[in-house]
């Protein structure tokens, strides 16, 4: 990474992405309208800063653009941070954006039986698999793993799954699918990411657009 070749940065469509823009453009970094284009098919979109394009790619993606350099700046949920938990990765800043939590989360019928409670094996639906293990593995809980990306909460009445570890804001959704949140295994907040090597060499840019996300995160806080 040269610093006269384009920065990329990588937003996550979806959810965070409402909250990150304002302050991406507090950062002085402002898409291109195209990127408001609801009908666009691109995925790749310049701003008004000639040497900073934007991706937009999955959530889950973010972290593995940035880790392995194909961006060098991004926006991801700490929860994908820590499920890779990529080497390369450096989290300078929490936005204090993206609230949430990941959570163990059972069948009320089963919480009111105990029944998982006694268990020293546990079948877990979840798209968090490694976040997962290692939770369980704490417990002394052996964790068979069942992987899903998404409606988790449909597992256990299904009868795929014993709980489920997925992430948790109003509660709402595990309330409408019969489901109680039984433990707390992190708080969730959506952070400023960069590739560590591209921080080295290309710091004067990366270091400003740090700098600028850490102060404007700061002055909301104090206002
Ligand atoms: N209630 C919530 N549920 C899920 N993610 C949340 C919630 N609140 C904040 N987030 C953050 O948003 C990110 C997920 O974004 P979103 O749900 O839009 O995409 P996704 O469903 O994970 O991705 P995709 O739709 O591509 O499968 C999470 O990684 C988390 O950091
Ligand atoms: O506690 P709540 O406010 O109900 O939010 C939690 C829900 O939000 C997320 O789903 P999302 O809508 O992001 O879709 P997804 O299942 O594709 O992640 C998450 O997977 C939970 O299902």
């Amino acid at each position: 990474m040269t610093s006269a070749q384009p920065l990329v940065f990588a937003l996550p469509k979806g959810r965070i992405l409402d909250e990150a823009l304002p302050l991406l453009e507090q950062a002085g970094v402002v898409p291109d309208a195209d990127f408001f284009n609801k009908s666009s098919r691109a995925l790749s979109f310049a701003t008004n800063r000639p040497d900073v394009k934007i991706i937009r790619v999955r959530a889950f993606d973010v972290a593995t653009f940035v880790a392995h350099g194909a961006a060098q700046i991004g926006v991801v949920g700490s929860d994908v941070i820590d499920e890779f938990d990529y080497a390369d990765l450096y989290a300078p800043v929490d936005l204090d954006i993206g609230h949430c939590r990941l959570s163990v989360a059972e069948p009320v019928e089963m919480v009111e039986s105990g029944a998982n409670a006694r268990e020293s094996h546990a079948r877990v639906a979840t798209k968090y698999p490694n976040l997962t293990r290692r939770h369980f593995e704490k417990l002394g809980v052996q964790a068979e793993v069942v992987k899903l990306n998404g409606a988790m909460e449909l597992a256990p009445s299904l009868g795929l799954a014993s709980r489920i570890v997925d992430l948790v804001s109003t509660g709402r959704t595990l309330k409408e699918n019969g489901l109680v949140e039984t433990s707390r295994i992190l708080p969730v907040s959506a952070r400023l990411i960069v590739n560590r090597a591209a921080l080295k060499t290309d710091s004067a840019r990366l270091g400003a657009l740090v700098d600028a996300f850490r102060e404007m995160v700061a002055k909301r806080k104090a206002a």
